[in-house]
């Protein structure tokens, strides 16, 4: 049966892969609560040393590339191993990544929260925690081990938990980085006063990946607000192709955590994102 058979024959089911990561992101969440209660990891987010200002760093010139520690997706199945994420986290920076994202989701994407903290020790660059954001404690979680930036997928949240969110991981002396698909939900983005919103070329219900959905979306975002393309980056070609149509910076995983040297990669993109031909967002 299709999702949408099921839908229709309302088995109450999830309709779609991110519905489906959804249920099982909260099914984690319980279960971590469980055994560490809201204000056992709120303690330990205040106990934290203080965020990098991700905002600050988003906007210094040239394009930024935020270069991601990816095992595995929905749509690839298994795409690298990494054993050691603060080992090609270094690398990352090496190259001169402007920030590192770390998926820490485990049932789809591999990750942990452990690799977040571990990423967090190696580096002294921004780190964003990418996972399904549906709760305040994975805010603190997310503060506790480390993380500069969360991300907020606005096609995962009611709007007024998105308000309620980014509130939260402001409050926290962090960024949201608010994920948007299509022009509504940049409204809505920008309706919860985001700072810095990225436009995923990758649709999450469908795992579609369309790199025109940033030329559509960008021009229509203020220009006080960080525009990340995200996904479907394969290399430098791809990288100054957003930068033409505004992106300030480019999330990049399974284009690096598959190359031979990340390290060299990441350089690539960055100096593709610093040549004086490459455009300069307007400001
Ligand atoms: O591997 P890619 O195509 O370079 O994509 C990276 C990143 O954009 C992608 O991992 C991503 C974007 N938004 C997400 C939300 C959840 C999980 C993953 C993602």
């Amino acid at each position: 049966m299709t999702s949408d058979q099921q839908a229709e024959a309302g088995t109450g089911g999830p309709q779609n892969v991110l519905e489906e990561i959804l249920a099982g992101v909260r099914e984690d969440v319980a279960a971590r609560q469980e055994k560490a209660p809201l204000e056992q990891v709120r303690e330990l987010a205040a106990a934290a040393p203080p965020a990098i200002d991700a905002y600050a760093a988003l906007r210094k010139p040239g394009v930024a590339v935020i270069a991601e520690v990816k095992r595995s997706s929905p749509s690839k199945g298994a795409i690298a191993d990494i054993p050691d994420p603060a080992e090609l986290a270094g690398e990352y920076a090496a190259g001169g990544a402007r920030c590192i994202s770390v998926l820490t989701e485990g049932r789809w994407f591999g990750g942990s929260l452990a690799d977040l903290a571990a990423v967090r020790q190696s580096v002294g660059i921004p780190v964003l925690r990418k996972d399904f954001v549906v709760s305040s404690y994975q805010v603190h979680e997310a503060r506790a081990h480390g993380a500069d930036l969360v991300l907020l997928i606005v096609a995962a949240l009611e709007q007024n938990v998105l308000v309620g969110l980014l509130e939260r991981i402001e409050s926290l002396g962090m960024t949201a980085l608010v994920e948007v698909h299509n022009e509504e939900e940049a409204d809505r983005a920008l309706e919860a006063n985001a700072k810095v919103i990225g436009v995923n070329a990758r649709d999450l219900r469908t795992l579609e990946v369309d790199r025109s959905v940033f030329e559509r979306i960008a021009p229509g975002l203020p220009n006080n607000v960080v525009k990340i393309a995200e996904s479907g980056v394969r290399g430098p070609h791809d990288l100054i192709r957003y930068a033409s149509a505004g992106a300030d910076a480019v999330l990049v995983g399974e284009g690096l955590v598959t190359q031979k040297s990340p390290r060299d990669a990441v350089a690539e993109l960055v100096n593709a994102g610093n040549h004086p031909a490459t455009p300069r967002p307007v400001r």
